[in-house]
């Protein structure tokens, strides 16, 4: 079945909420675990005891893995199998994006059956071009999986970039909407073609009408984004739009309990 078919089917089942596994220094030190990856190691794996088969979908944050060298790295693999393995979609925010030749290394990497880091999706940079990301578009189609493009990011210092306009007066970030637009036509209920768009960016000024694919929200919760905003940004109906929160759960942690309680109440929240 094709990602966003799957992606549907798990938010009617668990709602839209996307839990991120970032395990910051901070957030280690205050869940009394050592800066190391066996701390790593046990911050990730309790998270995935937490959240597998809870929620809709789990984004492992790739960078914080990575930065515990090949430790790190089979760790953040085991949380990619371990998740899958309960049912749980796992969006890999690796953030990839090169010219197209090394983009095909990347998405046997992280869109490939069979390869240790492919997730459900993964998330890319469009800012070498959209075209460039054509090799990711081309193994997630033949796999079954999914791509988000950064189309708007929760950060400030990314709109100077992204809301740019070119000669037609149509923004960088409307560039990257219409070529997801592009990939997803017909697609039902959703294509496989996501968007990130932040909680915070404030203004959306995007025409969004024909995506037909999911966005994903960051920058909800811990960053000051609220559900207010996205309902500000998005509508009412919030289908399609996975709000994703990491330090805002995670540092209700170590306790499994603890961490589901902040999952319920964050999915609360959504729902009122
Ligand atoms: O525009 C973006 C794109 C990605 N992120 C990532 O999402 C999480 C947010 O973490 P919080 O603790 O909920 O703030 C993190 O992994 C970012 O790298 C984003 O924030 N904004």
């Amino acid at each position: 079945m094709r990602f966003g078919e799957r992606l549907t089917r798990a938010v009617a089942e668990h709602g839209p909420l996307c839990v991120g596994i970032d395990p910051h220094p901070g957030l280690l030190a205050s869940w009394g675990l050592p800066q190391d990856a066996s701390g790593l190691e046990r911050f990730a794996l309790t998270c995935v005891e937490a959240f597998g088969g809870r929620v809709a979908v789990v984004k492992p944050q790739s960078a914080f893995f990575e930065a515990c060298g090949s430790r790190g790295v089979a760790v953040l693999e085991k949380v990619i199998s371990d998740l899958r393995g309960s049912g749980t979609l796992v969006l890999v925010d690796a953030k990839r994006g090169d010219i197209g030749s090394t983009m095909a290394a990347y998405a046997a990497a992280y869109l490939t059956e069979g390869s240790p880091l492919a997730g459900d999706a993964v998330t890319v940079s469009p800012y070498l071009g959209f075209g460039s990301l054509r090799p990711a578009l081309e193994a997630a189609a033949a796999s079954g999986r999914g791509i988000f493009a950064l189309a708007l990011t929760s950060n400030p210092e990314g709109a100077s970039v992204q809301r740019a306009t070119g000669p037609g007066g149509r923004s960088v970030a409307q560039s990257v909407v219409d070529e997801a637009a592009r990939a997803n036509a017909g697609a039902e209920p959703l294509g496989d073609v996501g968007l990130v768009i932040g909680a915070t960016v404030g203004e959306l000024d995007l025409d969004l009408s024909d995506l037909r694919g999911p966005i994903l929200a960051p920058g909800f919760g811990a960053q000051g984004g609220t559900v207010g905003d996205l309902r500000a940004l998005f509508g009412e109906d919030l289908r399609g739009v996975l709000p994703t929160s990491s330090r805002d759960v995670l540092r209700h942690g170590p306790g499994t309990a603890s961490l589901r309680s902040a999952v319920d109440a964050v999915r609360r929240s959504l729902e009122m």
